[in-house]
């Protein structure tokens, strides 16, 4: 058999990921190749994503890859794959998920208590989600937008641009730099974002059908599966990509049973819409709509006006 072609960006954290997977491949004798690919997202870095039109701007050029035929699979953070993939193209194994969390990191070994609000002090970011729960929970911290790949915005972080960055402990922990972690936010006030710390797989149609069901079976981890799905089905309805402060997180609250929560948050931070889901985990895509109709119908249809209004 040929070699597995895994196709990913080139940033040090996809090269992670692809390798991840990569390792879940050989460990069950499967042989693999890695295709490194420039994408979009990784060339304009001076742009926030919410302005390059957030919809598929790291997956686009992956796609391309995959319906050409130059490789089989391609490797994303599942956070940033949008909730609609173009036709003909499928995920077909989500890894299983790490901590969820968002942390805060800093290089500055004595930095105030952020929940302080005397601390004056400013937080890198480039997710509306992180802003907008800043905003809501924390009003005194003050944002300033930070892009590029981790090392980047490290970087920028120790020349001044700010006090401390606000990551996905995944990305940080993938990267080696949980040393700089000075705090770990609770799942509470930071829901994280739709698929933060999982590892999505997609394929093309034209991917063999008994490959694929091999790759699946070795990759695939299906509780996460089913949170991924409860998850996505809520952000499908809401059709949120990572320029909108919708977060969600599905976990399992018994063997069989699935909690989803999840809402809304206005730009500014003055609202919030927040709610959950139970159900078994057969039914994690309605699970998913439920949510989503329940959050539109509390007041998150207003807000998500608003923001599409601010965004065009
Ligand atoms: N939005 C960029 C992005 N996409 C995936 C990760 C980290 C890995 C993950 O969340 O699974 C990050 C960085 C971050 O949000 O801090």
């Amino acid at each position: 058999m040929k070699p597995i072609r895994i196709g990913t960006r080139g940033s040090k954290l996809a090269l992670y990921q692809a390798n991840h997977v990569a390792d879940l491949l050989s460990l069950q004798g499967l042989e693999y190749e890695i295709v490194t690919i420039d994408t979009k997202g990784d060339k304009i870095l001076d742009v926030s994503i919410s302005k390059i039109g957030s919809k598929g701007v790291f997956t686009e050029e992956l796609e391309d890859q995959l319906k050409s035929g130059a490789i089989d699979i391609a490797v994303h953070s599942a956070k940033d794959l949008p909730s609609r993939l173009p036709d003909g193209f499928e995920i077909i194994a989500f890894t299983e998920r790490e901590k969820v969390n968002d942390v805060i990191i800093s290089h500055k070994k004595d930095l105030p208590d952020f929940t302080d609000s005397q601390s004056r002090l400013v937080f890198g970011t480039s997710s509306t989600r992180r802003v907008a729960t800043l905003l809501h929970y924390y009003p005194h911290i003050k944002t300033t937008e930070v892009r590029g790949n981790l090392q980047t915005r490290i970087s920028k972080m120790e020349n001044g641009a700010c006090d401390a960055l606000l990551l996905a402990y995944a990305g940080v922990h993938r990267m080696g730099y949980d040393h700089m972690i000075i705090k770990e936010l609770p799942l509470e006030t930071f829901t994280p974002a739709v698929g933060q710390g999982s590892i999505a797989v997609e394929a093309s149609d034209r991917l063999a059908p008994d490959l694929r069901k091999e790759i699946t079976r070795v990759v695939h981890h299906p509780a996460t599966g089913y949170c991924l799905e409860a998850e996505r089905s809520f952000l499908k309805v809401l059709e949120g990509g990572c320029s909108i402060p919708v977060f969600a997180l599905a976990q399992f609250s018994s063997d069989t049973k699935i909690t989803l929560k999840g809402g809304i948050i206005s730009l500014d931070g003055k609202k919030i819409i927040s709610e959950q889901v139970s159900d078994s985990l057969e039914e994690a895509r309605s699970i998913g709509q439920a949510l989503a109709e329940s959050v539109l119908a509390k007041g998150g249809d207003s807000i998500l006006k608003e923001i599409r209004k601010h965004i065009k």
